[in-house]
């Protein structure tokens, strides 16, 4: 990553905590990643060499931009999913100032309504950092949308353990799947899709 992306991303989330601290509705936070997992998560990428990204939960485009930039060296591209598109809007109004929003596709919708029209296998890599009680429902799609070998990442499994519990159940018993926690951040559930 270069100094000038670095430089943006730390006034980014600097700026987002600011932001949500004095901000009493959580609906209107960024409720951005911690950048630990964020740069977790843009290793993985590169190291998957994933082409074909997902990430349901654009808000103001922090975590995006780290997809995309790793997206960059890995050749592929992105897809980010938000229902609201004044955040999406900042995301965009980002992206464009760093150079990469030729490598994002901004979509303004419903994530379960992406995932439905998902095909089979279509991702190599999918972020999920969206509304939590929704994750269990997400499953079915979620599994068949990601590539055999592909890599789920699930944001805040620690910090809201009890609201993605359902989620978690459903994960831990589909013999498709092999999953770890990574303790950094929020906790980060990673997802590796084996058959
Ligand atoms: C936790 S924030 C995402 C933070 C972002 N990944 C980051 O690190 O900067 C969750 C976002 O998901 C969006 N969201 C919630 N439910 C959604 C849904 N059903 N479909 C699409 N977006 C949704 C919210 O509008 C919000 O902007």
């Amino acid at each position: 990553m270069d100094d000038r992306l670095r430089a943006v991303l730390d006034g980014l989330h600097r700026a987002g905590v600011e932001h949500d601290a004095v901000t009493p509705d959580r609906s209107n936070r960024y409720r951005n990643l911690e950048p630990d997992s964020a740069a977790l998560l843009a290793l993985l990428v590169r190291a998957c060499g994933a082409q074909s990204l997902l990430e349901l939960g654009t808000s103001n485009g922090y975590s995006t931009l780290w997809l995309a930039d790793a997206a960059r060296d890995t050749g592929g591209c992105l897809v980010t999913v938000d229902s609201d598109g004044e955040r999406s809007g900042q995301a965009r109004d980002t992206l464009t100032r760093v150079g990469l929003a030729q490598l994002v596709d901004l979509r303004i919708a419903d994530a379960a309504q992406v995932l439905a029209e998902s095909s089979d296998g279509q991702w190599d890599f999918i972020l999920l950092d969206a509304e939590r009680p929704a994750y269990a429902g997400y499953w079915a799609d979620l599994v068949r949308a990601l590539r055999v070998g592909g890599l789920l990442a699930v944001d805040n499994v620690l910090s809201h353990a009890e609201q993605v519990g359902a989620f978690r159940a459903v994960v831990a018993s589909d013999p498709r799947v092999e999953e770890a926690v990574v303790p950094t951040g929020a906790g980060v559930l990673l997802v590796v899709r084996r058959s």
